[in-house]
């Protein structure tokens, strides 16, 4: 399924939070959103999840207003891993990953085999089978972070949008996840603060700075040693990763930091 913002502003408090945010995420491409910090990555993501509504836009699956959608249909059709989200209960990690059949039977059927078979594949994926009985509450935050993502799997969306999914997960986790994110056939938009992930894995890449889009393309014609400056504040000087190609960034502080700096 394609997922797509139009023109989409939110606000809050007097405030409008982003302005005019327009982009596509075609089927099965990964597609990543990065800016600085408060620049408005999760509030375009929860607008595309339908957790904010816009003040002005619209955000369409397949061409369909998600608003127009009945929460179950469009559970369906998005999975969502939001920042930090919270076990706030001491669910087994199993309980906690079959809440995201939930879209797929009534609130009291009991869960079935096929569910149960969902649920231990998606478990299986982000490598935690030898968790499934342990209390989400004594996980580590990076075990956590899995049990989310292995949540919205379970959930067989078309769509997946997630908020910083490395959070707290180390090197090999953080690669293994993305790239099953990648490798799935779901379409996905993701929120990533590591500029050197979304290069090696985003088809497109969506630049914003404070509320507004500012750039975006693919990771070579994106991330580019004037955009991160412009944007970010920082120098970068860009190289290739010698096994896939793709562009990769060193970074330090622009001279005028470390003048301020030393
Ligand atoms: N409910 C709200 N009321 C007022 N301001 C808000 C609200 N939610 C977010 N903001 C502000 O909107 C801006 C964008 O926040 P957002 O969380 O979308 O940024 P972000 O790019 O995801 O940041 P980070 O990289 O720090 O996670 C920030 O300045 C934030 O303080």
């Amino acid at each position: 399924m394609d997922l797509s913002l139009q023109g989409v502003s939110v606000t809050a408090g007097g405030r409008k939070l982003v302005e005019e945010i327009t982009l596509e995420a075609q089927q099965g491409r990964f597609v990543g959103l990065v800016g600085p910090n408060g620049s408005g990555k999760s509030t375009t993501l929860r607008a595309a999840y339908h957790v904010l509504k816009p003040s002005a836009g619209a955000v369409l699956v397949d061409g369909r207003p998600v608003e127009s959608m009945a929460p179950r249909v469009r559970a369906r059709a998005i999975a969502a891993v939001a920042q930090e989200s919270h076990a706030e209960f001491d669910f087994t990690v199993s309980e906690a990953v079959a809440m995201g059949r939930q879209p797929h039977h009534g609130l009291l059927d009991r869960i079935t085999a096929g569910d149960r078979k969902v649920c231990e594949a998606a478990l299986a994926q982000v490598g935690l089978t030898h968790l499934a009985d342990r209390g989400v509450l004594t996980l580590s935050g990076g075990e956590r972070q899995r049990v989310l993502i292995a949540r919205a799997l379970a959930q067989q969306p078309r769509i997946l949008v997630l908020d910083e999914p490395t959070n707290h997960l180390d090197i090999r986790h953080q690669l293994e996840i993305l790239t099953l994110a990648r490798e799935s056939g779901l379409t996905v938009l993701a929120a990533l603060h590591d500029l050197n992930l979304a290069a090696a894995m985003c088809d497109t890449v969506y630049v914003l700075g404070d509320g507004r889009l500012v750039a975006s393309g693919t990771p070579e014609q994106v991330l580019t040693p004037r955009l991160l400056a412009d944007v970010f504040g920082v120098h970068a000087h860009v190289v290739r990763h010698p096994g896939t190609g793709r562009p990769q960034l060193l970074f330090e502080l622009l001279d005028s930091q470390k003048d301020r700096h030393a």
